[in-house]
């Protein structure tokens, strides 16, 4: 099957002034449409450095990267900007980009509609519970329309109720959205 992400033989080492650290060995891994691959390892083992790759943040050592398409990344916290409404929030990224069309606004009021956010479309991120600002987040990463999604502990901040709720909920909407995923994390129960 067609793979959407693949690291081939990757090799990661950083000079610091205690000398040379190699955090990523020969790592390989392959992202196949219409999967979620989650990626588990305990702190310090290596994951943002294999997330900063794919994002490009980074460069490997060595070894060989191949994207198809377009990334959109959720980090551990929302980032949601406390000054700008839900709306404006979730249009940044279109902003920035250039490409706030009225085919783009129409995707987001449907997203907000579907997912129980276009009430609240008006109101400030304060105003909402840590579990609707994940998805508010999710609905901004989503607005940009990646082809893939990686989720870095997209979970972590939240309490246990919330995150088993909030974690049901952003696997719906990726599966519904037809994304395909890779998911980082140091939890077992999350990656599961
Ligand atoms: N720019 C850098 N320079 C030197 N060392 C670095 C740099 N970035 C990361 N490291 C080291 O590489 C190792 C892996 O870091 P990384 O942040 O990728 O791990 P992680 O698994 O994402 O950890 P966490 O779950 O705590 O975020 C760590 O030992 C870290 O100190």
């Amino acid at each position: 099957m067609a793979s959407i992400i693949e690291l081939k033989n990757i090799y990661k080492n950083f000079y610091t002034d205690e000398g040379e650290i190699l955090v990523l060995k020969d790592v390989n891994l392959a992202l196949e449409r219409g999967k979620i691959l989650g990626i588990l390892g305990p702190s310090g083992s290596g994951k943002s450095t294999i997330l900063n790759i794919l994002t490009k943040l980074l460069q490997p050592t060595s070894g060989e990267v191949q994207i198809e398409g377009e990334i959109g990344y959720m980090f551990q916290k929302d980032h949601l900007l406390e000054w700008r409404t839900i709306m404006d929030n979730i249009t940044i990224g279109l902003e920035i980009q250039h490409k706030v069309t009225t085919k783009a606004l129409e995707r987001i009021e449907h997203l907000l509609k579907i997912y129980g956010i276009w009430e609240f479309r008006n109101r400030y991120p304060k105003e909402l519970s840590g579990g609707m600002r994940q998805r508010v987040a999710l609905i901004r990463t989503l607005a940009t329309d990646p082809d893939v999604l990686l989720l870095d502990e997209p979970f972590s901040a939240l309490d246990y109720q919330t995150r088993l709720m909030v974690s049901d909920d952003i696997y719906k909407i990726i599966r519904q959205e037809n994304k395909d995923a890779i998911l980082v994390t140091h939890d077992i129960s999350e990656a599961i």
